[in-house]
C-alpha cells in the first residue's frame, strides 16, 4: 500500500518508529514531515496527509500528535477522508471493519511503542466488512456532498 505519515512535533519519534514498520511490511511510505523538532502546526501535517489520501496519491493516511485529536478533526473536514483517533487494538480493528476509515490518528504522549505496532498493523491488515456499513459509509458521502452544494449556493 502506499501509505501517507505526518506529525506534529509531539509525533516526531513516533512517527520515525511507524515508518520502519511500515518499510519492513513492505509499504510505500510518501512521509510529509515534521522534519525537524521544532514546534509545527497540527492542521497543517494533516491537511497535507489528508489531501493526498482524498486525490488517490496514497491509499492510506497516519497522523500522529499528542493525543491524536486535532490531527483527526483537521482530516474529517476532508471530503473523502475518514479518520479516526485509535486507542486498543479494539479501536484499531473497528475503525477498519465499520467505518472503512482511512486516516488513522495516533497519540504519541497516550500509547507505548508496542501497543502502536500492533494497533497498526491490525489496523492495515483489517478489511471493511461491507453490507450494511457500506450503506452508512454511502450516506457520510451524501451528506459531504450535500454540504458542498450549498457552500456553493451561497457563494458569491
Ligand atoms: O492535536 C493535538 C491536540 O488535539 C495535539 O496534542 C498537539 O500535539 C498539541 O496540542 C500540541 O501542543 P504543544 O503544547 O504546542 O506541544
Amino acid at each position: 500500500m502506499r501509505i501517507a505519515i505526518g506529525s506534529d512535533h509531539r509525533g516526531v519519534a513516533v512517527r520515525h518508529s511507524i515508518i520502519e514498520l511500515l518499510k519492513r511490511l513492505g509499504h510505500e511510505v510518501h512521509d510529509v514531515g515534521a522534519f525537524d523538532c521544532g514546534s509545527v502546526d497540527y492542521p497543517d501535517i494533516a491537511a497535507t496527509v489528508s489531501q493526498s489520501v482524498a486525490t488517490g496519491e496514497v491509499d492510506r493516511g497516519v497522523l500522529i500528535c499528542g493525543s491524536g485529536i486535532g490531527m483527526a478533526i483537521v482530516a474529517n473536514k476532508v471530503p473523502g477522508v475518514r479518520a479516526a483517533t485509535c486507542h486498543d487494538d479494539l479501536t484499531a480493528e473497528m475503525s477498519r471493519r465499520h467505518n472503512n476509515v482511512n486516516v488513522l490518528c495516533l497519540s504519541a504522549d497516550m500509547l507505548g511503542e508496542r501497543l502502536i505496532d500492533r494497533m497498526v498493523e491490525i489496523w492495515l491488515t483489517t478489511e471493511f466488512e461491507g453490507g450494511r456499513h457500506a450503506r452508512r459509509i454511502e450516506k457520510i458521502c451524501e451528506f459531504e456532498k450535500r454540504l458542498h452544494q450549498q457552500q456553493e449556493q451561497k457563494a458569491p
